[in-house]
């Protein structure tokens, strides 16, 4: 039986899920899948790092509260997280990058990813910004090494948004992607609409797990505009950068004119966009649009997320599923091991084993 080490790059909501994931369901795993899973090192900002070759036993901290851990008191533990020796010198098969999404930079999860495949590791993410700002230079890198890039959960965490274009639709030419991005956003509109105010609304989305460590990214719609930026470059074949997509938030809309809407049988929704142009360069944007209520969008409520693709032989194809979730979001992640096992087990031996389907490049 094949078995993959995972290093656990941010230990929060999503990679704690994994951890439960792997605790409560490794041998159906093992039964259904073939493989495996050992956790060898995790690393976090809060509670340091903890690294254990032959394997952490992972029940005593997944029994304790997740703001008290701290891996300095432990065996194999220290105050700091350690996180770019622990990345390139621990042995791990796979990288498990699930800290804070930044943004701007993409920093320090642009860093962790980029340490991993230089050191040969195959890399699993669900943070957006490395992929959202560096995806193709990543995506290269973990070619020439021969190892896998594997980010379903950077898009509508574990809904399979990323390879049911890249693996089902393949054949097909996609022009277009619209959709409903942010589970947050999304959560915090349906609320408005029910009379809670956006203060409220905001906890509770935090509470869920559904919301950025910093939900501005959220709210102003940062996150969705990332998330564009990844489908136009992984899919319309775009080169894109994050001040090519515009970009509006929720912000902008009060709780009474939510409600007044609904009176008038329309949701406001925050839309995500890309689009290609007759001239193969691609329309890119975040809007927020009162939708009638006939319109496909508009029943998408709460964390449930959706993206239409427009494509040239099939026309509309909606993928739909939560867009949020701490353990929607480590399936995603779970996905991306398959992922890489079954690139490395694939019977035709001569097959890319991570391949890519539009390699046109557009601005
Ligand atoms: N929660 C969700 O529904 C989804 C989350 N994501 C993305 O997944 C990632 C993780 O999300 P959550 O677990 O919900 O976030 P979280 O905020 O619960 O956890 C992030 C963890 O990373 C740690 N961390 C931050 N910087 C670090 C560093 N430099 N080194 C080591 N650890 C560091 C923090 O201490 C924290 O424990 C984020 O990038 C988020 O955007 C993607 C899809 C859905
Ligand atoms: N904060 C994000 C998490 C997933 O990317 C959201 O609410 O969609």
């Amino acid at each position: 039986m094949v078995r993959y080490d995972l290093a656990l790059i941010g230990f929060g909501g999503v990679n704690r899920a994994l951890a439960e994931l792997i605790s409560q369901r490794g041998d159906r795993l093992a039964e259904e899948l073939g493989f495996t899973l050992r956790v060898v090192a995790i690393t976090d900002l809060r509670a340091g790092s903890l690294v254990d070759t032959d394997g952490i036993d992972l029940a005593p901290l997944l029994a304790a509260e997740p703001g008290e851990l701290d891996f300095s008191g432990l065996t194999g533990g220290n105050a700091d997280p350690r996180s770019e020796w622990v990345i390139r010198e621990v042995p791990a098969d796979i990288v498990v990058e699930a800290t804070f999404t930044n943004p701007t930079d993409g920093e320090p999860a642009l860093s962790h990813v980029r340490w991993a495949l230089e050191a040969g590791k195959h890399v699993c993410t669900t943070n957006k910004g490395p992929v959202a700002l560096a995806g193709r230079a990543l995506r290269v890198l973990a070619e020439q090494r021969g190892i896998g890039f594997e980010f379903e959960g950077a898009v509508l965490s574990g809904t399979p948004v990323l390879r049911t274009a890249q693996r089902l639709l393949a054949g097909l030419e996609i022009t277009g992607v619209q959709g409903i991005m942010n589970g947050t956003s999304n959560y915090i509109l349906g609320r408005l609409e029910e009379g809670i105010e956006l203060p409220a609304a905001i906890a509770e989305a935090q509470e869920l797990g559904y919301a950025e460590a910093d939900p501005t990214a959220d709210i102003e719609g940062h996150d969705v505009q990332l998330k564009v930026l990844i489908l136009a470059n992984e899919i319309l074949g775009a080169d894109l950068r994050r001040a090519d997509v515009c970009c509006e938030g929720i912000s902008s809309v009060t709780p009474q004119e939510v409600q007044d809407a609904v009176t008038k049988g329309l949701h406001w929704k925050l839309v995500g966009s890309a689009t290609l142009r007759a001239d193969g360069t691609v329309d890119a944007r975040v809007a927020l649009l009162a939708l009638p209520a006939h319109h496909p969008l508009a029943g998408i409520s709460g964390p449930l997320n959706a993206v239409t693709f427009h494509t040239d032989l099939l026309g509309s194809v909606t993928v739909s599923g939560p867009g949020a979730g701490r353990m929607e979001t480590a399936y995603a992640l779970l996905s991306d091991i398959i992922a890489i096992h079954q690139g490395r087990h694939a019977d035709d031996d001569t097959a890319p084993l991570y391949p890519v389907l539009q390699e046109t490049h557009r601005g």
